[in-house]
């Protein structure tokens, strides 16, 4: 059995806050892959600012190159929207029955997750590896043996953040993966870049 961490989002864009907790997952805690999937669109979120799906795909792609076992994955792509996580686990778990797969979460999303289609199957069914973000008292979150809190060092970042340093013209090249602001400029995906 393979374990695999799954790191959904809607990398609106990937930065180094997901980088780094993907890094120190694969060193300090099970899996032996971490798949960054990609949402096309989070049930909780508008497409408001919400670059291109292909596009946040292929800036991930570039951003993990350099690390053979984290992968991009394109799954959801092909799933109904917006994309619910026990659909996908659901899929994901009868495409590859010799992986084991576990959910990575931050704080902020367990403490909605009773608001999360099928929360208590999704629960039942996988491990969460869950991390403290600033902002989010765990305390306060359900227990469950399923239910893993792991002391992973976080970044106060978003791709919220991200994108409105770039829209005001920020140059941030350094709180972005090797290579993804030249990307972004070169591609005029932010027109004040
Ligand atoms: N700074 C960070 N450190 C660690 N994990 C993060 C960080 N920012 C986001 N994540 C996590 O990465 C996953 C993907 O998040 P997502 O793409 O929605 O990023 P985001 O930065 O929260 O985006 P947005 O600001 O657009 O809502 C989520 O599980 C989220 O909790
Ligand atoms: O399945 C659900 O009901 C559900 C509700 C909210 C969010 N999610 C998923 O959680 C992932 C990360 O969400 P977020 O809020 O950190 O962008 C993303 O893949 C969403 O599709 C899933």
């Amino acid at each position: 059995m393979k374990h695999v961490g799954l790191l959904f989002g809607s990398f609106n864009p990937v930065h180094i806050g997901h980088l780094a907790l993907a890094n120190y997952i694969l060193e300090y805690e099970k899996p032996e892959e971490i798949w960054f999937v990609v949402t096309p669109l989070n049930p909780f979120k508008t497409s408001r600012d919400l670059l291109d799906e292909k596009v946040r795909l292929d800036i991930l792609t570039r951003a993990i190159q350099l690390e053979p076992r984290f992968k991009a994955s394109d799954f959801e792509f092909a799933l109904p929207r917006p994309s619910y996580t026990i659909d996908t686990l659901d899929q994901l778990s009868s495409q590859h029955p010799d992986h084991h797969f576990s959910v990575i979460m931050g704080a902020d999303n367990l403490l909605a997750i009773d608001k999360w289609k099928e929360a208590q199957r999704l629960l039942e069914s996988h491990p969460l590896l869950v991390y403290p973000r600033p902002g989010f008292d765990l305390d306060q979150a359900q227990k469950h043996a399923n239910i893993q809190i792991i002391q992973a060092p976080v970044f106060d970042l978003s791709s919220t953040m991200i994108r409105e340093a770039l829209q005001a013209g920020k140059n941030i090249r350094y709180l972005l993966p090797h290579g993804v602001y030249d990307y972004i400029r070169d591609n005029k995906l932010y027109p004040s870049v």
